[in-house]
C-alpha cells in the first residue's frame, strides 16, 4: 500500500504520483495529510499550489483511478482537533470524500478505539476501523506515543515498563506483553483486523502475533 502525503507537494505533483501508482500497478493508496517537516507538532503550513486537508487528497485519489484508500482515524483526536466529536466529523467527511476504510493512530487503551469506533457507528459510518498497533520495544518508542499522538501513559503500564528503563531486553519483554494484551482485548471486541506499525521491522511484531496465536 502506498503512503502519500500532501507534505512539501503542488496539486500538480501529487497527481503525478498517483498517475505513477496507477500505471506501476499500486492499487492501494494510504492518504493521510502528513506530519509538518521538522516539528510534526508543529503549525501546518500547506503548499502554495497544495492541498489544506486529507479530505481534499482522498478526493483527488479517488477521482485518478480505480484505487483502494485508507485513510488515518484518530482515537484521542488529532493534536489539533479542538474536541473529539468534531475530529470524528472529519473522519466522516474523508469516508464521504471516499475512503474506503480508516487505520487508528496510537493507542494504549482498547476504551479509546473503542469510542471512536462507536462515534463513527453513530454517524451511521461503518467503513472497518483498523486499530493501529505498535510494539512498546523502547523507552523512545513509548515516548512517541505521547509526542505523535498526544497519548498519555496509563498508570497501570507506566508502573510496569518505567522501572525497567535501563534494562532493554526486560523493557521489550515487558512493552511487546502489554500490546499483546492490548491485542487480546481488541480481538474479544470483535475488530475485523490488527494494522501493525512495524516501521520496517517485523521481529517483535512476530512475538505479538504469535503468542496471540494467529
Ligand atoms: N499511518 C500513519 O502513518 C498515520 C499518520 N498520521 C498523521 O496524522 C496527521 C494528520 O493526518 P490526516 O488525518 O490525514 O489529516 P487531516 O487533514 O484529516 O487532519 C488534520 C487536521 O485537520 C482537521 N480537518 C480534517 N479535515 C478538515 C476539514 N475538511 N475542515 C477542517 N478541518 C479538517 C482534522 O480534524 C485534524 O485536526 C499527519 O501528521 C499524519 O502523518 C496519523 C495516523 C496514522
Ligand atoms: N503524526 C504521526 N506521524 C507519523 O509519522 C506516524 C504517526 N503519527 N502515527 C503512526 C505512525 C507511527 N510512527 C512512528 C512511531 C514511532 C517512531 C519511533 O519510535 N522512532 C524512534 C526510532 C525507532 C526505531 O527506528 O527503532 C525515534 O527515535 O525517532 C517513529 C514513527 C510513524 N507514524
Amino acid at each position: 500500500m502506498a503512503h502519500l502525503t500532501a507534505v512539501d507537494h503542488s496539486v500538480a505533483e501529487l497527481r503525478h504520483a498517483v498517475g505513477w501508482y496507477a500505471a506501476s500497478g499500486v492499487r492501494n493508496v494510504l492518504a493521510v495529510r502528513g506530519d509538518p517537516p521538522g516539528d510534526p507538532t508543529g503549525p501546518w503550513v500547506r503548499h502554495p499550489e497544495g492541498l489544506e486537508h486529507a479530505e481534499e487528497l482522498v478526493r483527488l485519489v479517488r477521482e485518478l483511478g480505480d484505487f483502494c484508500v485508507g485513510v488515518a482515524a484518530f482515537p484521542h483526536g488529532h493534536p489539533r482537533s479542538t474536541d473529539l466529536e468534531t475530529d470524528a466529523d472529519h473522519l466522516v467527511r474523508k469516508v464521504r470524500a471516499g475512503a474506503d476504510f480508516a487505520i487508528a493512530q496510537l493507542f494504549l487503551e482498547p476504551e479509546h478505539f473503542l469510542r471512536l469506533r462507536d462515534r463513527m457507528a453513530a454517524r451511521g459510518c461503518h467503513v472497518p476501523l483498523l486499530p493501529g498497533v505498535m510494539p512498546i520495544t523502547t523507552p523512545r518508542v513509548l515516548a512517541k506515543f505521547g509526542e505523535l499522538a498526544g497519548v498519555p501513559v496509563p498508570r497501570a503500564i507506566a508502573d510496569r515498563l518505567l522501572p525497567l528503563v535501563d534494562d532493554p531486553a526486560g523493557f521489550r519483554q515487558a512493552g511487546v506483553d502489554v500490546v499483546t494484551r492490548l491485542c487480546e482485548r481488541l480481538i474479544a471486541e470483535g475488530v475485523p483486523a490488527l494494522h501493525f506499525y512495524t516501521l520496517n521491522r517485523s521481529k517483535a511484531t512476530r512475538q505479538v502475533v504469535a503468542s496471540l496465536g494467529l
